[in-house]
């Protein structure tokens, strides 16, 4: 920030950014260096907020990209006021916002009505941002939530603060709503860390010096065998907490065998299989030597697969990797935290760190969220197979992160002096309605998985001009492309989707997700087939010119 007459913000690209140099190109193909000043002039022109927004706001995008973000993003796409992802657009726009709050605490009064008018159009955009991309919750108002409300009651005893309250959700059992309108910054729950469940907690039981002498063992794992005999004890402080817990968690871990069979032909019948062998292994491991060893201290009627099952699903689908003021990342079960859904279109993105001031865990919004709306995280950046896996729910709404991953030779090897290569050693592709770039030679298709398509049929092949220059090898490409994913929709088989109503809950699940990778594969078929065609189109085009003369 200047603090002569002329007011700026600078938007720098770390250094330190894994992706720096991809990052480095995107900003460049769109006239933007790592490191821009961007002046902020209440010019007379009219307009002039929205043009240095829109400004900003690309060059913000791209700072904030995550891997798989930058993979699918689009160096030629003309609509600049386009977002990557809800969450890429959130962190943007709230980067913008902390910006201007840092310029504001040291600015000279000349230039507090301009930051103060940047911030409010920020703000304005992350709503509206907001209201078109979130999926709202609808609140059952027939259920009781004695127990819940028990739960905070309990809290707040223990110094818990919070803005939200308990309600059930359709489809989602239970969730947070907002008690009254709460503004980007605010804090929605406040949590002490005297109530957080975390290893220390362990470590003052004699099981614990049992399990210590478990060679690698997890810290993890003791937490989790913990949790099934804790959940047991009457006299636990967190027996209300143990009391909120569901008695059946109906995650993807749970599926039964023909939901299984349901998924044939998709990736998550491997993902689920091999998630349930590994826990399998890991319980045959412990069980049943810890019972009959310590039986005192490791009841074999608390310890069968079943409830061992029940505390890996509680953990895997209510746990959070917490920052502790003493730099260590602890795995921890949240009371009240514990309450709320994951959406794609967050309102709260950052709750991982202790605040060393207070010992505590905050809740900020990276959105507004309206009294009585539900007030909803982002568990991670994960696609949707995982989240059936872990979590047990398919979230509403484009996932972004939603991808089908290519089994092809991803390494760049041919890689030419002259010819940047794009260095993605995986590839993968997503439903092209995501894309917003469906012209000639990109089809909706993310590019570094058509580069590396082109490069390994030739090696030459990269630019647009060599392209115009070999639209058979291009045509081959898309049919190679087309004849995968046509094959995969075969592999899948049809799906009826008109039985789902008298489906078990899992049987939903399955068939909804099948349903996805149909649509995904569909997609990238019909991009490829309309690419086809727009090249053999071209073909003729050239054809006709070459007779022509
Ligand atoms: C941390 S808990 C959230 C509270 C939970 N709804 C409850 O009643 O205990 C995570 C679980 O909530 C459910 N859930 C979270 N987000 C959801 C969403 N967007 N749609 C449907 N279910 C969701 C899933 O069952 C998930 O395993």
């Amino acid at each position: 920030m200047d603090t002569d007459e002329e007011c700026s913000i600078v938007l720098e690209l770390s250094e330190r950014d894994p992706f720096f140099d991809k990052k480095k190109k995107l900003l460049q193909s769109k006239g933007f260096s790592p490191k821009e000043r961007i002046y902020l002039k209440s010019s007379s022109k009219p307009g002039w907020m929205n043009a240095t927004v829109e400004v900003l706001l690309q060059i913000a995008r791209i700072v904030q990209l995550n891997e798989l973000e930058l993979y699918f993003a689009e160096d030629d796409v003309c609509t600049s006021m386009e977002s990557y992802s809800p969450r890429n657009e959130l962190e943007a726009l709230n980067s913008i916002v902390l910006l201007t709050d840092i310029s504001l605490s040291t600015c000279t009064h000349l230039h507090t009505n301009i930051l103060q008018g940047l911030r409010q159009t920020i703000l304005d955009l992350i709503s509206d941002f907001g209201d078109k991309n979130s999926v709202k919750g609808v609140v059952e108002k027939n259920h009781s939530c004695d127990q819940e409300e028990r739960l905070l009651e309990w809290g707040e005893s223990n110094g818990l603060m919070t803005q939200l309250k308990i309600a059930y959700i359709e489809g989602a059992s239970r969730g947070a709503i907002a008690r009254k309108d709460l503004k980007v910054g605010d804090i929605a729950l406040e949590i002490p860390v005297s109530i957080i469940i975390s290893e220390e907690l362990v470590h003052e039981t004699d099981m614990y010096g049992v399990l210590k002498e478990i060679d690698g063992i997890s810290s993890e794992t003791i937490l989790l065998l913990w949790s099934m005999k804790e959940k047991y004890n009457c006299d636990s402080k967190f027996k209300i907490y143990f009391d909120t817990l569901p008695e059946k968690f109906n995650t993807g871990l749970s599926f039964s065998i023909q939901a299984i069979t349901m998924l044939d032909g998709t990736l998550l019948l491997e993902e689920i299989m091999q998630a349930r062998q590994h826990l399998h292994a890991q319980y045959d491991e412990l069980f049943p030597a810890l019972c009959n060893n310590f039986p005192d201290i490791f009841p074999p009627e608390l310890y069968t697969w079943e409830k061992f099952l029940w505390a890996c699903e509680l953990w895997y689908s209510n746990s959070m990797k917490i920052m502790y003021s003493d730099g260590k990342l602890r795995t921890c079960l949240i009371p009240l935290a514990g309450f709320l859904n994951h959406s794609l279109c967050p309102h709260v993105m950052h709750y991982g760190k202790v605040d060393p001031a207070t010992n505590s865990l905050k809740f900020c919004l990276s959105r507004p969220c309206r009294s009585g709306e539900e007030c909803c995280l982002s568990y991670g950046n994960f696609s949707s197979s995982h989240l059936i896996t872990f979590y047990g729910f398919l979230p509403q709404g484009d996932n972004s992160y939603d991808v089908i991953p290519l089994d092809i030779d991803g390494s760049d090897v041919d890689s030419n002096e002259d010819i940047p290569v794009s260095n993605w050693t995986t590839h993968m592709v997503r439903g092209t309605w995501l894309s917003k770039d469906h012209r000639i030679f990109n089809y909706g298709l993310p590019s570094p998985l058509l580069d590396h398509l082109r490069r390994s049929r030739s090696p030459m092949l990269r630019t647009k001009t060599f392209l115009q220059g070999s639209l058979e090898n291009e045509l081959e490409v898309l049919e190679n492309l087309k004849d995968i994913f046509d094959d995969m929709m075969e592999n899948m088989g049809k799906i009826d989707l008109d039985d789902r109503e008298n489906c078990s809950w899992d049987e939903k699940l399955a068939m909804d997700f099948k349903d996805l990778q149909r649509r995904i594969a569909c997609s990238v078929s019909t991009s490829c087939h309309t690419g086809m065609d727009m090249l053999k189109n071209e073909l003729c085009k050239c054809m006709a010119e070459d007779i022509l003369g």
